[in-house]
């Protein structure tokens, strides 16, 4: 079978540079495309020499409707509206989307979801092994657990990271609500500041902390009478993230269109 042909998108990133490097070591992909923001200053420069690795002609560019005209699937950690408006470009070329991009709003999600009728996206906060299947196990514990224990969910991330709270939050919060039988929406607490009042039974609350290098750190906290349960992951490298979403591309490959998770990806959906 020929290699997936592959684009990067955000290729001047960070995870953008290391997904570069991941697609490198991968047999079965190959990189035929590097895309960067209009006007960005590394438009032309080779996403190989960006990523630390020997030159690969590569040149990143603004063109995506070109790239895509050589490519099976796009790898896309950017920003909201970049990954909205690669989105369209994606569905109509029919190429797998794989979306890590965090910060997306309700309305972001409802135009990715419009597209999926024609497109195979695979989307989540977050692609790593172990993050997914702490959600798995936040679900469960949910489950067997009342109202009497509260949750919270605590993140930690580098300076940088621009959006909070995180994806991977939302995802456990997603799943912690799922195993509660509840509705995330009508049961957050989120930004406590000042005179909170005590905390609404049932709420699910989360708060973030941003400092240093963190490359992403989660605990989700069940917190009853007299005794807790805390479950976490800690995220040592971004290559973690990269190789799962090479492999949600490869996964992807010649599936129906749709909306897929890394639950899918990963065989987790009855866990
Ligand atoms: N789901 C997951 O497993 C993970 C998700 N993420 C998410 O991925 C996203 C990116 O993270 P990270 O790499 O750290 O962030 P960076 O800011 O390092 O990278 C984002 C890149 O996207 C570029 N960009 C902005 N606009 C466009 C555009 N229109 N077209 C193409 N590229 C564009 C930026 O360019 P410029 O700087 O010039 O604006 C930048 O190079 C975040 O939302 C983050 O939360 C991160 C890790 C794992
Ligand atoms: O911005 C990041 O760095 C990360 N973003 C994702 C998120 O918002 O959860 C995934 C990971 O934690 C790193």
């Amino acid at each position: 079978m020929a290699d997936m042909r592959l684009i990067v998108a955000g290729a001047g990133g960070r995870m953008g540079r290391t997904l570069t490097r991941v697609i490198s070591e991968t047999p079965g992909a190959v990189l035929t495309g590097a895309l960067e923001a209009p006007g960005s200053a590394l438009l032309g420069k080779d996403a190989g020499v960006l990523a630390g690795l020997p030159e690969n002609g590569v040149k990143l560019s603004a063109d995506l409707w070109s790239l895509s005209a050589n490519a099976d699937g796009i790898l896309d950690f950017t920003v909201p509206g970049a990954t909205i408006a690669n989105v369209a470009i994606a569905a109509q070329r029919g190429l797998v989307h794989v979306i890590g991009t965090t910060g997306l709003s309700a309305s972001d999600d409802a135009v990715i979801k419009s597209v999926t009728g024609r497109a195979t996206v695979v989307k989540s906060g977050n692609m790593s092994l172990g993050v997914n299947l702490l959600a798995a196990l936040v679900k469960r514990v949910a489950q067997s657990l009342d109202e009497n224990f509260d949750i919270e969910i605590l993140e930690m991330h580098h300076k940088a990271k621009i959006d909070a709270p995180s994806g991977t939050a939302f995802l456990l919060g997603e799943a912690a609500a799922a195993g509660r039988g509840v509705d995330l929406h009508t049961h957050s607490a989120r930004g406590r500041d000042g005179l909170t009042g005590a905390r609404r039974p049932g709420d699910i609350g989360f708060a973030s902390l941003r400092g240093g290098t963190v490359t992403g750190d989660h605990s989700v906290i069940f917190a009853g009478p007299f005794e807790r349960i805390t479950l976490s992951h800690h995220a040592e490298d971004r290559m973690l993230f990269a190789h799962g979403a090479l492999k949600a591309a490869m996964w992807a490959h010649g599936k129906k269109p749709g909306l897929y998770s890394m639950a899918d990806v990963l065989g987790l959906g009855d866990f």
